[in-house]
Order: C-alpha cells, then structure tokens, then sequence
C-alpha cells in the first residue's frame, strides 16, 4: 500500500529536504545518525509506524523503559517537520518523516540505501504502557526478543539483521553493567563475554558508578554502519546481554540468529542486503494510509 513516489506531486523535493536536515543534524553530532534510526524503530514496534513515539504527554511512549532519558533526536525531527511545512505545508507525515530520516542516517553512515516506501499517516495515540510490554529490552534472550518480533509480524532473519543497528551509537552503563560483576547471580561476570571487554567495561561502568555514562555499542567502529558489530560478537565483544544471546543464547531463537550472525560477520554484502529488506518490513509494520490518523502540523501534539 505504500509507495516510493508518495509525494512525488504534493512534495517533490521531500528527500532532499530531509536529507539536508539529517546532514546538518550528523555535522554537530554524528551519534544522531544512530539516534534518528533508533527513533524509528521504536515507533514501528508501538502501534505501527505512525508517529506515535513523538507526541508529548503524560503516560506516553516518551516515558516507558525503552524510551526514558535514551531516546534522543526529537529536535531533529522537529527542524525536518518545519522545513517541510515551510516547503509543502500539511503534507509530509510524521511517520514518513521518520522512515525517510532512519534511512538517510544510515545511507550517510556509510551504509546500504534502499528506496523507502512512503504513505502513512500519523496515530492519534500514544501509551506508555503498550510502548513498555512492545519494545524489547536488553535484559531479554534471543527467545523473548523474538517473540516480541513475531507480534509485528517479523522473523529471526530480521532480529539478527536489524540489530546490526547496534554498529552505530552508544549505549549506558545501565544497560549493560549487570553483566560486568555478579550476572544473574553467579557471583561473576557475564561468561559469555570477552575477558578483556570485560576488564575494559568494568573501569567505565564500575559498581554504583554513573548509570547514565555511555560506551559504544560497536567497540570497533562506532561511527561506521559496518558488520564489526557481528564480529564482534562471534568474539564474544557484544555490548548488550541481548546483543551477545544472538550468538551464545542457549534457546531455539538463538540456534537461528547464530548461524546469521557467523554468516553477516564473514560476509558485510549479505548483511546490507538483509538488513535493508528487513528495514522495509519493519517500515510496513501496521501503517495508517488513506483517510486513517492524520497529517500532524507538529510532531508533538495532535492537530
Ligand atoms: C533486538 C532487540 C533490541 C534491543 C534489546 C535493543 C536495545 C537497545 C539499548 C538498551 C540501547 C541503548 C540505549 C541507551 O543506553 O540509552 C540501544 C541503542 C540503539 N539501538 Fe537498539 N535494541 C534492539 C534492536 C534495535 C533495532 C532493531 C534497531 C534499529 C533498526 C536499533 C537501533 C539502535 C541504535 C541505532 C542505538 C544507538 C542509539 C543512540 O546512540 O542514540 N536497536 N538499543
Ligand atoms: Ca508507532
Ligand atoms: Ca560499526
């Protein structure tokens, strides 16, 4: 039901705009590239791709787990809705803007392009309580990270190549710092994880340190949309419990997800071809289209 040519008449120069945006966004910070992905992402997984993640409000997707002091790049997404509504007013979905920006930050990261499906129109709902039982968390094994996909309708190809996200941007001690002294009780580190990693881990986040402090989620290139983040886990260099269950998870999602992470680290070229089919799926997940939701003037608020 989506479609490249979308806007083709209403906006025509809706992807120049928005990747002008995402540029002058990446020059200040380049950590937006990874931000502005992650932003999509948790919208699709929450009602569908329809912008729901970005309304302000109380009990709103912005203050459940996954979303809380992490996700970041609202303001960008601001900039990008006014340049539009200066351009082609009323036209341009929040929702759409989204994809077309989780899709440039990756282009411009060095990464696969592909030509993103366009349409959909902006919720008129946003709640904390279904963002916080949708969204996985980095607490979770292969197997409950998969189930979490399946009720979107996606599959374990697309929870080994989308968390290839995970090769930009950074992640907080929080996160991950369960891992580093007594791991589910055991009195001891995660033993699925790198000694040295390990060692390295345990100076930033050390025990009642700075839970906000971050460190990359890619410990080799956290700049570059490279397939580092699967060699790094076949060596045991995953920064996240759920990262690293991908590959040396115990369960029968992990039996699945292994095989693809060994087969993406030995070949980048599969990764980016998985990678952006998965993306497109996960743009499609449950859009509004024709005269569903509506076309927000602010990202924020309902019109
Ligand atoms: C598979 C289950 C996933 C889990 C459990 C998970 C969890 C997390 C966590 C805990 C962080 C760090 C947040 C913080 O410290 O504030 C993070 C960051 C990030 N995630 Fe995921 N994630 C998953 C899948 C994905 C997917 C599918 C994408 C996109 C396609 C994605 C993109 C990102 C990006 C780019 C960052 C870095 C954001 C930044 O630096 O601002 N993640 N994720
Ligand atoms: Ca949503
Ligand atoms: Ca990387």
């Amino acid at each position: 039901q989506l479609t490249s040519d979308f806007y083709v008449q209403s906006c025509p120069k809706v992807f120049q705009i928005v990747r002008q945006e995402v540029k002058n966004a990446i020059k200040t910070e380049m950590r937006m590239a990874a931000s502005l992905l992650r932003l999509h992402f948790h919208d699709c997984f929450v009602n569908g791709c329809d912008a729901s993640l970005l309304l302000d409000g109380n009990n709103t997707e912005k203050s459940s787990n996954a979303n809380l002091n992490s996700a970041r790049g609202f303001e960008v997404v601001d900039n990008i809705k006014n340049a539009l509504e200066r351009t082609c007013s009323g036209v341009v979905s929040c929702a759409d803007i989204l994809a077309i920006a989780a899709r440039d930050s990756v282009i411009l990261s060095g990464g696969p392009s592909w030509r993103v499906l366009l349409g959909r129109r902006d919720g008129m709902v946003s709640n904390q309580t279904a963002a916080n039982s949708a969204l996985p968390s980095p607490f979770e094994t292969a197997d409950q990270i998969l189930a979490k996909f399946v009720a979107v309708d996606l599959n374990a190809t697309d929870v080994a190549s989308l968390s290839g996200a995970h090769t930009i941007g950074l992640a907080k001690c929080g996160t991950f710092s369960h891992r580093l002294f007594n791991f589910s009780g055991s009195g001891a580190p995660d033993r699925t994880m790198n000694t040295e990693l390990q060692t390295n881990l345990q100076g930033v986040c050390p025990l009642n340190g700075d839970g906000d402090k971050t460190t990359d989620l890619d410990i080799n290139s956290v700049d570059l949309f490279d397939n580092h983040y699967f060699s790094n886990l076949v060596n045991g260099k995953g920064i996240l419990q759920s990262d690293q269950e991908l590959f040396s998870g115990g369960d029968a999602a992990a039996l699945a997800t292994k095989i693809l992470v060994q087969q993406y680290s030995d070949d980048s070229k599969l990764f980016f071809n998985d990678f952006r089919n998965s993306m497109i799926r996960m743009g499609n997940i449950r859009p509004l289209t024709g005269s569903q939701g509506e076309i927000r003037k602010n990202c924020r608020v309902l019109n």
